[in-house]
Formats: C-alpha cells, sequence, structure tokens
C-alpha cells in the first residue's frame, strides 16, 4: 500500500515537474507570472546588496554615513553603498527597478555591468535606461519576449494624438511611432525580412486615428491595395505618384497660408474647428520612384525626389508625415536619395543582405546599432533594429499580422476616411468585401484626372 502511495506521489511530482517545463517552453508569459517572477523577486530582495558588490556597482560610503556606522549603530566595519532601490514593480514580462546612483555611479557604469547582472539574478535579458538625471531603471525581461510577440495591454507610453505602437522592444516595451516627435521615418530590408508586415502593424495601427492615410505603391499596388477601404488617395504607378506629390505639395503650401493667416508655426497650435486633419504618406519599395528606363522619365523622377525632399524638409509642421520602405537608399539611386534619406529620422532596418545597407539605415543615427541589424538571423523574420537621432537603438520584433486582419481592421475604420477634396481623383476603388476572410481581391484603381 504504501508503494503504491508513493508511486502515486511521485507520478504527481513528475507531471507537475513535466507541466511546468512544458509552460516555460510554450506558455512563457504564464509560467514566468506564476513562477519565474516570485522566484526573481526573491532572489533580487535577498542577493541585491552582495550582487551589486560582487558587479563593482557599489561606492565607499560617505564620511557622515561611516561616522554613524561606527559611533551610532556601533558597527567595526563599514559596508560599501549600492544604488538604492527606489521601486520594484513585477510585470507580465518581467521586473522593472528603479534606482537611485549614489555619487560616483553613472548609468554607464550599470549598463557595463548588464551582462553580470542577468547571469546573477538568472533572467534572459537586463536593459538599462535613464528616465532623469540620477536615476537609472533596470527593465529585465523573464524570458525572450521577441520569441512570440504579444504587445502589452497596458498602454501607458501609448498616448498622444499622434502616437502609435507597432512592435515590441526586447525589453519588452512598446515601440511606437510617435509623428509629433519622430515626423518621417525610413525602413529599411532585404527579401522576406519582414517590411510588409512591419507596415501592416503600422496601417492597422493608424487606421483607428483620426489622420487621413496616403499610399504610394508603385509595385502595382499590391502591397497596399488591401488598406483601400481607409485609404485617402493610393497611387500605384510612377506617373499616379508624381501627380500625388503634385497635389500633396501644392496641399503643403496651403496649409502654410492657413499656418501664416493664424499667425502660428505649427499644425496643432491651430484652432480645433480650423485644424486640417494630419496625413501619413505611406511609400512602399521607394527605389521604385528612382527608376528610369529612358530620357524623358528623368524630368518626372527629379521632380517626384524633389517633391519627396520638399515634403521632408518642411511637411512636418502643417501634419504630413513620410512613412518610407524599401530594400536599399543609397546614392546608387541617384540625385536626392542622400538628402531624402537625411530628413527621414526614424529609422527601422530589419535583416539586410550586407553591411552598407544596414550604414545606409543606421549609421548616421545609431551607428552601435549598426552591428546589431547585420546579425539579425534569418530564421526570426519581422526582427529589426530601430534607431533615431537621438543615438538611441533598440531591438524590435511586429506582432503578426496577416493580411486579412489588415486589411478588416482597414475595413471597420472606413468611416474615419476623412473629407479631402484635394485627394478625391485618387481615392482607391474598394472590392467587395471577400467571402473567404481573405484580402480584397485585386481591382483596377480609378484612373487619375488631373
Ligand atoms: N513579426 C513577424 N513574426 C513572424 N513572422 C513574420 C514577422 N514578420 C514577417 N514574418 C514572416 O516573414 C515572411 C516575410 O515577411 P514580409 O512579407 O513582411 O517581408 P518583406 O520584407 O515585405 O518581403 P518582400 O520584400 O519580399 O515583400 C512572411 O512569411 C511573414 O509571415
Amino acid at each position: 500500500m504504501t508503494d503504491v502511495t508513493t508511486l502515486l506521489e511521485l507520478s504527481g511530482v513528475a507531471a507537475s515537474a513535466g507541466g511546468i517545463g512544458y509552460a516555460k517552453v510554450r506558455a512563457p508569459r504564464a509560467y514566468w507570472t506564476l513562477v519565474g517572477l516570485p522566484v526573481t523577486w526573491g532572489r533580487f530582495t535577498f542577493t541585491y546588496g552582495s550582487t551589486m558588490d560582487a558587479c563593482g556597482l557599489t561606492v565607499a560610503p560617505s564620511r557622515l554615513r561611516s561616522f554613524l556606522v561606527r559611533n551610532v549603530a556601533r558597527r567595526a566595519e563599514v559596508q560599501p553603498v549600492p544604488p538604492k532601490v527606489r521601486r520594484v514593480t513585477g510585470t507580465s514580462t518581467g521586473l522593472r527597478v528603479t534606482l537611485r546612483l549614489p555619487a560616483g555611479l553613472e548609468p554607464a557604469d550599470v549598463t557595463a555591468a548588464s551582462e553580470r547582472l542577468r547571469h546573477a539574478w538568472g533572467v534572459h535579458s537586463v536593459h538599462v535606461t535613464t528616465p532623469r538625471p540620477g536615476f537609472v531603471e533596470l527593465r529585465m525581461t523573464g524570458y525572450d519576449v521577441l520569441r512570440r510577440v504579444r504587445m502589452p495591454h497596458r498602454r501607458r507610453a501609448v498616448s498622444g494624438p499622434m502616437v502609435v505602437p507597432v512592435a515590441l522592444r526586447e525589453d519588452g516595451t512598446p515601440f511606437v511611432r510617435d509623428y509629433r516627435q519622430v515626423p518621417h521615418a525610413l525602413t529599411l530590408g532585404a527579401n522576406q525580412s519582414g517590411k510588409s508586415m512591419y507596415q501592416r502593424n503600422l496601417v492597422a495601427a493608424l487606421a483607428k486615428l483620426p489622420v487621413g492615410l496616403v499610399g504610394i505603391d508603385c509595385k502595382r499596388g499590391v502591397e497596399q491595395r488591401t488598406y483601400a477601404p481607409r485609404l485617402s488617395a493610393l497611387a500605384t504607378t510612377p506617373d499616379q505618384a508624381g501627380a500625388l506629390l503634385d497635389a500633396l505639395v501644392a496641399e503643403m503650401e496651403r496649409r502654410f497660408d492657413l499656418l501664416s493667416a493664424h499667425g502660428v508655426s505649427d499644425l496643432w497650435d491651430l484652432p480645433d474647428e480650423v485644424r486640417p486633419v494630419p496625413l501619413v504618406v505611406l511609400v512602399d519599395e521607394v527605389a521604385e520612384l528612382f527608376l528610369t528606363t529612358v530620357k524623358k522619365e528623368e524630368e518626372r523622377r527629379d521632380r517626384m525626389v524633389q517633391h519627396m525632399v520638399r515634403l521632408a524638409q518642411m511637411a512636418r509642421a502643417v501634419g504630413i508625415f513620410l512613412e518610407v520602405c524599401g530594400q536599399r537608399f543609397g546614392s546608387e539611386l541617384g540625385r536626392g536619395a542622400t538628402a531624402l534619406r537625411a530628413q527621414l529620422t526614424g529609422r527601422v532596418v530589419h535583416r539586410v543582405n550586407d553591411k552598407q545597407t544596414a550604414e545606409m539605415g543606421l549609421g548616421d543615427v545609431a551607428p552601435d546599432a549598426v552591428f546589431a541589424a547585420t546579425s539579425i538571423p534569418a530564421d526570426r523574420p519581422g526582427v529589426a533594429v530601430a534607431g533615431d537621432s537621438s543615438g538611441g537603438w533598440s531591438r524590435i520584433r511586429t506582432p503578426e499580422t496577416t493580411p486579412a486582419d489588415a486589411a478588416a481592421v482597414c475595413r471597420a475604420h472606413a468611416h474615419l476616411v476623412p473629407e479631402l477634396p484635394f485627394l478625391d481623383p485618387f481615392r482607391p476603388a474598394i472590392a467587395p468585401e471577400p467571402a473567404t476572410g481573405q484580402g480584397p481581391s485585386l481591382v483596377k484603381p480609378r484612373p487619375v484626372t488631373d
């Protein structure tokens, strides 16, 4: 009888161990919340002082402190001082700790020790940020959050009229496009690296905002026609793109006249009742706009590039933003390419085929990120390195969004397409809703009428 009970107990223990092991691999978020978080929190609490000391993150105590320890607390030995723990917060992906740095330590010291801290506390990664001078935040992740991306439910960081979450950073926080902070952006990547998925997530998020979406997709609209119900305009050939860019530049000038008439210098300073709707111009495979096969196309190309450069230089103030996507974007595209690239300060670089492409995307804004971009593995499509003009960068990955998902969001928010008469000639034809749940079938766009 005792043997049977022991056997049952042992099999129960084995089953729970197996279940926990299974959860760790298949449901890392649940495993972290139920097991990893309490264990790591405990480990952090009990080993904090000794770990910081071992990682070289302590300083000699002040004279006053030494005096008090010796004479008031009557202790013979005065211990070195680690940063003060100000806040510890558990999240569904990791643990956040805010530390007050003592005099003599700087954020770079903590960043340099992050790998040692990661091993000491047995977490997947430790990222260090500086929320304000004198403080650092340790963002620990309990597991590889980029393996299967799930965006956080609480989106505290996502606030503002032109802020949209697009992907997840490797520290578990959302990567957002904030158009008022970084008005224009460039997304680069080799074939099958995840550029379309990135744009799909972006469009699905933008579609829910009161903005006008304008598409330029000279691959005959194969990517962007899916978004047709939510687009105010779509150009699918270089000729249409040329006419659309002419119209956008004319609109930019009209908006500047409006700002001038109201004596303000920014769209957001206009009274609500006269403020024009912000526009996001999505350009897919930008190289198509630069290509010319015969001499007479060069004039059209130069005009388009000139318009894009003007929009990138000036249109932020009037609420027109560029979101440009391509495989490469270097001087080999021709006149104006590097001038345009310099204005697109938000950079997202997916897997690339050569270091040169990573340098095109990140070399001028976040040179430290170039190596990270060249080491993105081919079996992780959608992983990218995002840098911006502040020099900071992070590894990100978008959640999986199918063309049908993006199309459904665009259909559901079709009522948000703003009244923009100047874009009426470019409104895409909308295919009937598909019965199969796939994206809409290809339909011919309405011809552009000048
Ligand atoms: N974030 C992601 N998570 C999982 N799979 C992804 C992710 N991003 C892309 N993929 C997969 O990688 C493949 C290529 O993605 P995508 O079509 O977005 O690449 P692309 O760079 O636009 O390619 P191309 O330039 O050839 O059009 C697709 O099968 C897609 O499902």
